[in-house]
């Protein structure tokens, strides 16, 4: 299998700080970096986590719950994590999504990546729609929406958001990378 679920990896109090987070890091850049992608394909909001000292216990936490995956299901060669924390925001005003897609592409980074990891940053009674889908060839496997559980798979696998028809999703997403797939 190439798909694997962590059950509470953050508590809901804590993707609640993972936020507030965010939308300090997007505040102090004027809300340029990431910034807005509206297109077809996806229609999100990104914010970059800074890695300053109030936000490294983030990045510890995900690196653990990577490492230990890695270790128990995946036995894939990783090496590093090259790539800042990205939280998306998919809002119900312009029914954001992001259609089906690899994490796996042509760039430098995107090239690398091996594992990748999404947590919910938001309750799930808070929205709907917004489902994040993997899709193992034939069936689909959608991921738990409580705040704080956490997706990983192959950065390869084809997977999706749903549009969100009510409310607003928040998701923390992050990349791991190693020698590419062979
Ligand atoms: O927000 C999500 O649940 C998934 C994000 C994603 O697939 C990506 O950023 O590549
Ligand atoms: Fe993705």
């Amino acid at each position: 299998m190439f798909t694997h679920s962590i059950s509470g990896l953050f508590s809901s109090s804590e993707a609640q700080e993972v936020i507030r987070l965010s939308q300090r890091a997007q505040a102090a850049s004027g809300g340029l970096v990431g910034g807005l992608h509206h297109h077809n394909i996806r229609r999100a909001t990104i914010a970059w986590l800074d890695d300053g000292a109030d936000a490294a216990w983030v990045m510890t936490r995900i690196v653990e719950g990577v490492a230990r995956a890695n270790r128990d299901c995946f036995g894939f060669d990783i090496a590093e994590f090259k790539e800042r924390l990205q939280v998306a925001t998919y809002d119900e005003s312009d029914t954001g999504h992001y259609d089906w897609h690899s994490d796996i592409g042509e760039g430098p980074l995107a090239r690398h990546r091996k594992l990748t990891i999404v947590v919910q940053l938001s309750e799930g009674e808070g929205y709907e729609g917004g489902a994040l889908e993997i899709n193992l060839g034939g069936t689909m496997l959608s991921a738990a929406r409580e705040a704080g559980e956490a997706m990983l798979f192959a950065s390869f696998m084809l997977h999706r958001v749903t549009p969100v028809t009510r409310g607003r999703r928040y998701s923390l997403t992050c990349w791991s990378h190693g020698p590419q797939f062979r």
